[in-house]
């Protein structure tokens, strides 16, 4: 998938006075969690030339560039009179101070809380430039207005979450558009500008909703009720496609989705402040763990929640992690309180975790772990201390982390709800008419860049003949569920009957997060760079075409693109079961 063509700025116009600016990478842009699926991104801006002039959303660092030379192009940037903020973020600093540079009269847009981060960075970063020019900036609260003249009469809607607290969305009545800074996106680069065809943008529309609105469902409904009110034929994303043609089935998912999330019994609080965004990004990662093996996650970001909210989010969720950067040797005064709402709120039952990025001595991570250690609680995992930036390998660490969090919670649901006397004699007959199924006992491996992967499959089958095709079914809460999105390549390695146990039992057994699934078994390289068992009876390279959502699972469909016999006598292993509920 990914390719090496340049970075450039795509231009469009979509609607009356209108135009969108997309700032494309083909590669990864980042080492997030939502950047996972590896397919690149856009960062979209849009342009307003009416009366007025109105620039939404200018890129990060990385398109500085070639940016405003796209946009000189088609404006003359001196005479800008607005930039609309639909979140501050520090990336987006060194493109506005640019801006800025180039036209001191630019008045910035954006919310309340926007407007204090805007300032603390401007002073934080470029000082010289706030001394020189001022910085004028007119906060919307959601009562006011903006008027560029020719019916471009702006309507704002600010759309708070712990993610970005000061996000605003934007209504334009004469065009109907509805700018939606994170909402409705999706990381994906193409030369595609709005959404027709839109299913084949599901999967990337669903992961991104997962790794970034999920941990903060409660909002993201907020957000839906208040947009509801604003007409619109287009909503202008952030990131990826335009959504034109899929307005109502997309904010029907991001609705379903976020009840689903809230409809879930059990629930973690995620607890966390971040000053640059490496301890939320963290966080994300955990977040993301957690939600896939099915449990809720309530994020709080501290500087932002009022006691009480804090207060309740414990007192509901069956545990609690907390986050913290070290800033000057301490934790953020938010964090202090929270710890304090948290040691006085929830019981001893309840599992916590600590982590945190730090720069050199970490004190805030120590502070929050001996607070909770000496009060009595359990730890669901040691505290994860991540130097400044988590890499790709920390961030897949987290995530396993948050799974098995999340799963130590259900056990010990489980284990304290008495089991149900089902009647269920038809039940069991079912069951035991499922378990007479059987499948080839195989192990998927894969590998991509520093992640690696592996989990025993027998609910594997052959699918399509033309292409070579298969499924297989993948539990939502596997480690291994992250890599096999569509375009990633695995191998299934299918076992010979008679010398499949020992490796069976290998993979079988628990592993800790990060841990090595391959160490003290014999592997060789694929030609698609995933491992494949030097024991197998035979392998097939396959690569990820699409993945369908059925329960708990989902079914992976992949094309084999090679494969080899690798011992010419001997038969494939099958897993004989009792019964239908388990493996
Ligand atoms: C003003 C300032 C003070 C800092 N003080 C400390 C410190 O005392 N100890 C430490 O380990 N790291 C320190 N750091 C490094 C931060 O903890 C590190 O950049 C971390 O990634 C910030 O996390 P965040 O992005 O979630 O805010 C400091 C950073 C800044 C900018």
């Amino acid at each position: 998938m990914t390719t090496t063509k340049p970075r450039d700025v795509q231009v469009l116009p979509i609607g009356a006075d209108t135009t969108v600016l997309r700032s494309r990478t083909w590669e990864r842009l980042k080492f997030e969690v939502e950047y996972a699926l590896q397919r690149g991104t856009t960062a979209n801006s849009y342009l307003i030339q009416a009366d007025k002039t109105a620039l939404f959303d200018p890129p990060g660092e990385s398109f500085t560039e070639i940016f405003l030379s796209a946009l000189q192009q088609r404006i003359d940037v001196k005479k800008l009179d607005y930039v609309i903020l639909g979140h501050v973020n520090p990336n987006r600093l060194f493109t506005l101070n640019a801006l800025l540079k180039l036209a001191p009269q630019i008045t910035f847009v954006c919310s309340n809380p926007g407007a204090k981060l805007l300032r603390e960075l401007f002073k934080n970063t470029f000082n010289d430039t706030l001394q020189e020019h001022g910085l004028k900036i007119a906060v919307m609260r959601g009562e006011e207005t903006l008027d560029l003249g020719n019916g471009h009469h702006l309507q704002f809607i600010p759309t708070p979450s712990p993610r970005w607290p000061d996000e605003l969305c934007t209504h334009d009545p004469q065009t109907e558009i509805l700018y939606t800074d994170k909402l409705f996106g999706a990381h994906i680069c193409g030369d595609q500008v709005f959404d027709e065809g839109w299913t084949v943008f599901g999967e990337d529309r669903r992961y991104y909703f997962d790794s970034l609105m999920a941990p903060h469902a409660r909002q993201v409904e907020t957000a839906l009720d208040k947009l509801r009110d604003f007409p619109a034929r287009l909503y202008a994303t952030g990131h990826g496609p335009l959504v034109r043609y899929s307005l109502i089935p997309l904010t029907q998912a991001y609705r379903q989705w976020s009840e689903k999330q809230r409809a879930t019994e059990t629930s973690v609080a995620l607890i966390y402040a971040s000053a640059y965004g490496n301890t939320a990004t963290v966080a994300q990662a955990i977040a993301t763990g957690i939600t896939k093996a099915g449990v809720a996650v309530e994020s709080i970001n501290c500087e932002f929640a009022e006691p009480a909210e804090i207060q309740e989010a414990v007192e509901k969720s069956a545990g609690f992690i907390m986050g913290s950067p070290t800033l000057g040797g301490h934790a953020p005064t938010p964090i202090q309180t929270a710890l304090g709402i948290v040691l006085s709120t929830a019981t001893k039952t309840q599992l916590a975790g600590v982590f945190g990025s730090f720069g050199w001595s970490g004190e805030a991570i120590d502070l929050i772990e001996g607070k909770l250690k000496d009060a009595g609680y359990q730890f669901g995992f040691d505290p994860i201390r991540v130097k400044f930036k988590p890499t790709d390998v920390t961030l897949k660490y987290c995530e396993e982390v948050g799974t098995d969090f999340a799963q130590a919670l259900k056990k010990a649901k489980k284990a304290r709800v008495p089991k149900q006397q089902t009647s269920d004699s038809q039940t069991a007959r079912i069951e035991q008419a499922v378990g007479r199924l059987v499948g080839s006992v195989c192990v998927v491996t894969t590998k991509q860049g520093e992640l690696s992967g592996a989990m025993l499959a027998s609910w594997v089958s052959q699918a399509t003949f033309n292409p070579p095709g298969l499924t297989v079914a993948v539990a939502k809460d596997r480690a291994i569920e992250s890599l096999m999105h569509s375009g990633g390549n695995f191998v299934l390695n299918i076992l010979p009957e008679g010398k499949h146990l020992g490796l069976m039992k290998h993979f079988l057994k628990p592993f800790g997060p990060g841990e090595d699934r391959f160490a003290g078994v014999a592997t060789q390289e694929s030609e698609n760079g995933c491992p494949i068992l030097s024991d197998a009876l035979a392998y097939l390279e396959c690569s990820v075409r699409n993945r369908m959502e059925c329960g708990d699972h989902w079914l992976i469909y992949s094309v084999v693109e090679n494969g080899k016999l690798l011992q010419q006598e001997g038969v494939t292993a099958v897993h004989h079961r009792k019964s239908g509920s388990h493996y």
